[in-house]
């Protein structure tokens, strides 16, 4: 068995964000590969008229869980679904639930935010920054508490085009921020947002920014690390190829080129598009609390989970790859064939999103309305294109993340462990 995986028995986990895109892989993982561990308490919120256990057991029931069930049996019984909403000031947990949270947890995984790039600066600052700053105040109050990992990403210093394993300054204080968006209501928050955002992209990477100086400020004694990976795409290997289970990052776009939907895409090809696996981060993950937890640095640490410098991909090469694919798994009900290709300015950006995505879309929604049936195309198309121009950002541009600590905990990793994490070189 391997080290990092014997760690894990016996440990008592908290994890937020486990209903999401990483959360679900990461429990996956431990579940699988540690099922010796003591309990997962996970913080749900009630969703679509579901309660946190009916959600609960929707996951266990999912393909991404059916090898867990070989090994692990007893999941159900490790598993503790804690109600919580971390938009409220005390996450909305029961004095009990609090109560063992606090005198249990080993480890705790932060991975819960808000990763939409057009949300209210207010709902970013809430949950990508305050409740942040509540679950360390709750980390500081658990006597058996081993390591905290904290899940940024690559691009909280996008602003940067050289990022090194450091915290960067923030130019807003975060608490002010946080204690502003209390009394500030909505409207003067949208006046003042592009002000206080200054050159990040948008609320989301500003927040996580926030969210690391809140870390490095309130880390008190605690054992903290911070995660920062680049652009995260579908498994590569575990616990099989190909998972995801939303549009976020590459995931829409793959999907709307294997529909038909997109047909010109504006990137450089010789441009090196930085993307990981999901289950390429989770090992990191599960390493870094490892290492954290057994080897205790003395002060946090950074971890960079990027592929740009250790196994580039650029565009000329991940574009003809998707498409090549998609034309040999063809998607069900395509808008049309695949067929994709760069467009590499804002013209011909223009002149494609018109002659190729909007036109259609308008024609195809006419024969709908004229057969008696309800237009929606042109619906989808212009979210396809706001969602495009809203990631165009991280397109049209690269960065360089230096990866020093992240090879360091490589090289500290047993053959066995070392054989199954370093996929990224
Ligand atoms: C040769 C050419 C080959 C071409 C092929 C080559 C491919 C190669 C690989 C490509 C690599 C590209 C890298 C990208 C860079 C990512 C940068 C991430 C960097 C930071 C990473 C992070 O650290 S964090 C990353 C996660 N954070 C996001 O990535 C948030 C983005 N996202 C949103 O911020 C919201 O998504 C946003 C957009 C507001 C929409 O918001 P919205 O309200 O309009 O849409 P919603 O998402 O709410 O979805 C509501 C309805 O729209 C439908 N829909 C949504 N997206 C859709 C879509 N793309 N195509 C169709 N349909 C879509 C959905 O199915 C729903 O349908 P329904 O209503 O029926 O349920
Ligand atoms: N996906 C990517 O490309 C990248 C992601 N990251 C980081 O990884 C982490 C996980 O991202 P990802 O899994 O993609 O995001 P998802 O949107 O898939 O998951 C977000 C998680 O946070 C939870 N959450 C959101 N709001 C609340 C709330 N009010 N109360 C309780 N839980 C809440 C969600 O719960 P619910 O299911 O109820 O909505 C969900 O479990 C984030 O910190 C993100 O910044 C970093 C780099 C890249």
């Amino acid at each position: 068995m391997s080290t990092i995986a014997a760690f894990y028995g016996g440990k008592s986990i908290l994890i937020t964000g486990a209903t999401g895109f990483m959360g679900k892989v990461l429990m996956e993982k431990l579940f699988r590969t540690s099922p010796n561990l003591k309990v997962i308490y996970i913080l749900v919120r009630p969703k679509a008229d579901q309660t946190p256990q009916q959600r609960v057991f929707q996951i266990l029931n999912s393909k991404l869980f059916e090898k867990v069930k070989e090994v692990c049996p007893d999941v159900h019984e490790k598993i503790r679904a804690i109600s919580a909403d971390l938009n409220q000031s005390d996450f909305a947990i029961s004095k009990e639930d609090t109560q063992e949270l606090l005198s249990c947890t080993n480890i705790v995984f932060h991975c819960a935010a808000t990763v939409r790039f057009d949300d209210h600066l207010r709902h970013a600052v809430q949950l990508n920054v305050a409740a942040t700053q509540q679950l360390l105040l709750m980390a500081s109050q658990m006597p058996k508490l081993e390591a905290f990992i904290h899940i940024s990403t690559a691009y909280s210093n996008c602003n940067l085009k050289h990022i090194d394993e450091v915290i960067y300054p923030c130019p807003v204080e975060p608490k002010k921020i946080i204690d502003s968006m209390e009394w500030l209501d909505d409207a003067v928050i949208d006046e003042i947002a592009p002000k206080l955002i200054g050159d990040w992209p948008n609320a989301y990477t500003f927040t996580k920014a926030l969210g690391e100086m809140v870390v490095q400020q309130e880390s008190r004694n605690l054992n903290i690390a911070i995660i920062r990976p680049s652009i995260v795409g579908a498994t590569w290997q575990e616990p099989f190829p190909g998972w995801v289970d939303n549009l976020n990052g590459p995931n829409g776009i793959i999907i709307a080129t294997g529909k038909g939907l997109l047909r010109a895409l504006r990137a450089t090809p010789k441009d090196v598009l930085d993307v990981v696996p999901v289950d390429i981060v989770v090992n990191l993950t599960l390493a870094v609390g490892w290492y954290m937890a057994v080897r205790r640095p003395t002060s946090m640490l950074i971890y960079h989970c990027t592929s740009g410098n250790l196994n580039p991909c650029n565009w000329g090469k991940m574009g003809p790859q998707v498409l090549a694919t998609v034309k040999k798994f063809p998607f069900e009900k395509a808008f049309r064939r695949p067929n994709a290709d760069f467009t590499t300015n804002t013209i011909t950006t223009l002149y494609w999103n018109t002659v190729s995505h909007r036109a259609p879309a308008i024609i195809y929604d006419f024969c709908l309305w004229l057969t008696g049936r309800k237009p929606r195309m042109t619906k989808l198309m212009n979210r396809l294109i706001r969602s495009l121009s809203l990631v165009e950002y991280f397109i049209k541009q690269t960065w360089e993340w230096s990866t020093y600590n992240t090879e360091m905990l490589m090289s500290e990793l047993s053959p066995e462990d070392r054989r199954v994490r370093t996929a990224l070189t």
